[in-house]
């Protein structure tokens, strides 16, 4: 979507970058130009990916570098890591995208004490650690920043069976919205994508396991009657991340074939045949002709 060469210069922080997602997006900010640092608990997968991306038959001659990082985004000290291996070796950092999460579908009243605090632990308290961080670098050093965080669609609307998720996306919501408004004025942007279903082994494994999987069709409840493909999401990912954005700070957009839209009263309509709807017209008219005898 953007030009070749739209993030050459740009330093970028994926956490959760050697998987999914983040491992898709990372593609596409290296193919435009940008330097990444992709960090996550796991050194082996990092190395793998980054062995990947630098190696792609079509890697443009100018596209960025990676560097892999192991980092659990729960550890203060190993992010401050990240952020100085980062400064060394690429000279700045310019933009954070806190993608890595953790997450399982189950009955609240099934969660251990432990397993509500390794969700929200990973995904609130690795989102503002992270964030604290690298804005703190930002200010100090008067460098204009961007942060993306990668959201759902439940952060806003809540969800049940996967409350520890959604309470914890929740709050790296409004803290995005609240960082917008108070560090606007160092030039520092906070955004959010709140993503329908994009495939992954990661969230296909823990949130759409069997005997789900062969009994539910997830592309059923979406207007667009699919899910997402990764290169859309990367597009908006980089974007925000871009210069592009530049006057947008503390906006979630969506994107998720019209998913969230569910909710919506009538929307089970859909399943209301072309002859039902003929019977339903007519029955409806006749009920205005009814209550328009009753006026006279
Ligand atoms: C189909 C539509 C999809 C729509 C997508 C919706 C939005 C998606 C959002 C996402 O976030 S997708 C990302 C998914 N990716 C990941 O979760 C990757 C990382 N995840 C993990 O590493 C694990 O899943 C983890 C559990 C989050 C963390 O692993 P860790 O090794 O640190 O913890 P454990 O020691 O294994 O477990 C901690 C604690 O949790 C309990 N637990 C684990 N799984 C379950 C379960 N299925 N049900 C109940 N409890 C579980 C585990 O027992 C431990 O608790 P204690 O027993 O020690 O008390
Ligand atoms: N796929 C989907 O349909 C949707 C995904 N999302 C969001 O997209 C993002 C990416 O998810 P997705 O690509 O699907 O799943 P993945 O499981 O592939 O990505 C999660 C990443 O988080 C990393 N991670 C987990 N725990 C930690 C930790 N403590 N410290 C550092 N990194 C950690 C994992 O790496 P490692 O194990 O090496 O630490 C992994 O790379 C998440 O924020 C998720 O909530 C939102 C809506 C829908």
């Amino acid at each position: 979507m953007l030009r070749d060469g739209a993030m050459r210069g740009k330093t970028i922080i994926v956490t959760g970058g050697g998987t999914g997602l983040g491992k898709s997006i990372t593609r596409y900010l290296l193919q435009l130009g940008a330097n990444v640092t992709i960090c996550s608990r796991r050194q082996a997968v990092l190395d793998e990916t980054a062995r990947e991306l630098m190696s792609e038959p079509d890697r443009p001659a100018d596209a960025g570098e990676v560097l892999a990082i192991q980092c659990d985004v729960r550890n203060p000290a190993e992010i401050e890591q990240v952020i100085s291996q980062t400064i060394e070796k690429f000279g700045k950092i310019d933009g954070l995208l806190n993608n890595s999460a953790g997450n399982f579908i189950s009955p609240t009243e099934r969660l251990s004490y432990k397993a509500f605090d390794t969700i929200v632990d990973i995904v609130l308290r690795g989102t503002y650690y992270f964030t604290l961080a690298v804005g703190k670098y930002w200010i100090e050093n008067s460098i204009p920043g961007v942060v993306l965080n990668i959201s759902t669609t439940y952060a806003s609307t809540g969800s049940g069976y996967v409350v520890p998720s959604a309470v914890a996306k929740g709050g790296a919501l409004i803290m995005t919205k609240s960082l917008a408004a108070e560090w606007g004025k160092y030039g520092i942007r906070l955004n959010a994508i709140a993503p329908g279903p994009f495939p992954t082994k990661g969230a296909w494994d823990r949130l759409f396991p069997e005997p789900l999987a062969s009994v539910m069709d997830p592309t059923k409840r979406i207007p667009l009657k699919r899910v997402g493909e990764h290169g859309e999401l990367a597009n908006l990912a980089a974007y925000l991340l871009s210069d592009y954005s530049g006057f947008i700070t503390g906006e979630t957009v969506t994107i998720d074939g019209g998913e969230v839209l569910a909710a919506g009263e009538f929307n089970h309509l859909e399943q209301v045949s072309s002859e039902q709807w003929d019977m339903i017209e007519q029955s409806i008219k006749q009920a205005n002709r009814a209550s328009k005898k009753e006026g006279q």
